[in-house]
């Protein structure tokens, strides 16, 4: 459960009190998710997501994101709505926390995705990425490319995680430092489209959530973490060609990657394996004991990353 701040009742009562949403009924913390402190909000209007943002969200970036969400919604991305209260702000204070109270989507996230579920994510990100080409925000990648070593050393001995990782991470960092590309197609990307933050109800999808990592990237990046996240056994050994296939299939109904992106993709999801792989790794050593949060394992990241070094690499990629 990510849960790591609590809200007083009566603080809550008069966060609520600001908004035209009714008055509080329940709130309850939400089990899924590590990074920020979610809390399903029931009132006598309707359900509510309260968000507090926790480690790795600046207050300072959390307009880029209610921009960033209103230009998806009028391009029509099925995304939440950032709920202004009456004087307009979205943004609040909260038990010390930026906070904000966000629309509640139907939907479902999968832990298992079919391959037409990873046709129809695919075609979501690609569509996300058309909507998103005209949107004239920008933010760092705060947990791009350059920020990788920076989380390598903050973890401390990586062998305590995993052992051997220090060597691994040492030798694939120079890798992709030797090898990064600089000049792809680049605008705001999700960056996490992880399938915890794609909603679905049936083959369809209702709702893509959780921004918070959204920042300006390549857009291939993009493509590789989400076939990083969507299609690979649970250990991470494996890829299923058949989810991966469907996936990039699906992308490729919005979007046509080049030929420079398209060769770039087995480096990018190499990148994306060591991107999770580190945070995680971070995690694992360094989540506060009293948080209610359950640690995501890194080996599984490991395992991709091994997967999307062999020499075939390219194939997991064909649509
Ligand atoms: N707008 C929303 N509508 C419905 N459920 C949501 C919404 N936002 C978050 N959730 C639920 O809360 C969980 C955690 O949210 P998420 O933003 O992924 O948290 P974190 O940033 O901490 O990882 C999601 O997996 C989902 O179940
Ligand atoms: N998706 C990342 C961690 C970020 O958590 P999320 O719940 O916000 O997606 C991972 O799985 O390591």
């Amino acid at each position: 459960m990510a849960v790591y701040t609590h809200v007083d009742p009566d603080d809550l009562a008069a966060l609520v009190a600001r908004y035209d949403i009714g008055t509080v009924l329940s709130c309850k913390g939400i089990a899924e998710g590590v990074e920020n402190s979610n809390f399903l909000l029931e009132t006598t209007a309707d359900r509510f997501i309260l968000t507090l943002y926790e480690k790795r969200v600046s207050e300072g970036d959390l307009p880029f994101f209610v921009d960033l969400l209103n230009h998806l919604a009028r391009r029509g991305s099925p995304v939440p709505a950032m709920i202004e209260d009456r004087e307009g702000r979205t943004i609040q204070r909260v038990s010390g926390r930026a906070a904000c109270i966000i629309q509640f989507l139907p939907g479902i996230s999968l832990t298992h995705p079919s391959p037409r579920q990873c046709e129809a994510a695919g075609e979501a990100l690609g569509t996300m990425h058309r909507a998103v080409a005209d949107f004239t925000g920008g933010r760092e990648n705060s947990m791009g490319h350059r920020h990788w070593r920076g989380v390598a050393q903050a973890t401390g001995n990586l062998d305590a995680v995993i052992p051997g990782l220090q060597a691994v991470v040492e030798d694939e960092l120079a890798y992709l430092d030797a090898r990064w590309p600089s000049e792809l197609p680049t605008h705001v990307i999700h960056a996490d489209l992880f399938p915890d933050n794609v909603l679905m109800l049936g083959d369809t999808v209702t709702g893509l959530i959780d921004f918070y990592f959204a920042a300006s990237d390549f857009r291939a990046y993009d493509v590789a973490v989400t076939h990083a996240s969507w299609t690979f056994s649970d250990d991470g050994a494996t890829c299923d060609t058949a989810r991966a296939s469907a996936l990039m299939r699906g992308y490729a109904k919005a979007v046509a990657l080049s030929e420079a992106e398209t060769a770039a993709l087995p480096l990018l999801a190499r990148g994306a394996s060591l991107r999770f792989l580190l945070t995680r790794a971070h995690d694992w050593v360094h989540t506060p004991a009293d948080a209610l949060v359950t640690r995501k394992d890194p080996a599984p990241f490991l395992n991709r990353l091994r997967r999307y070094r062999a020499a075939d690499a390219a194939s997991l990629f064909a649509a």
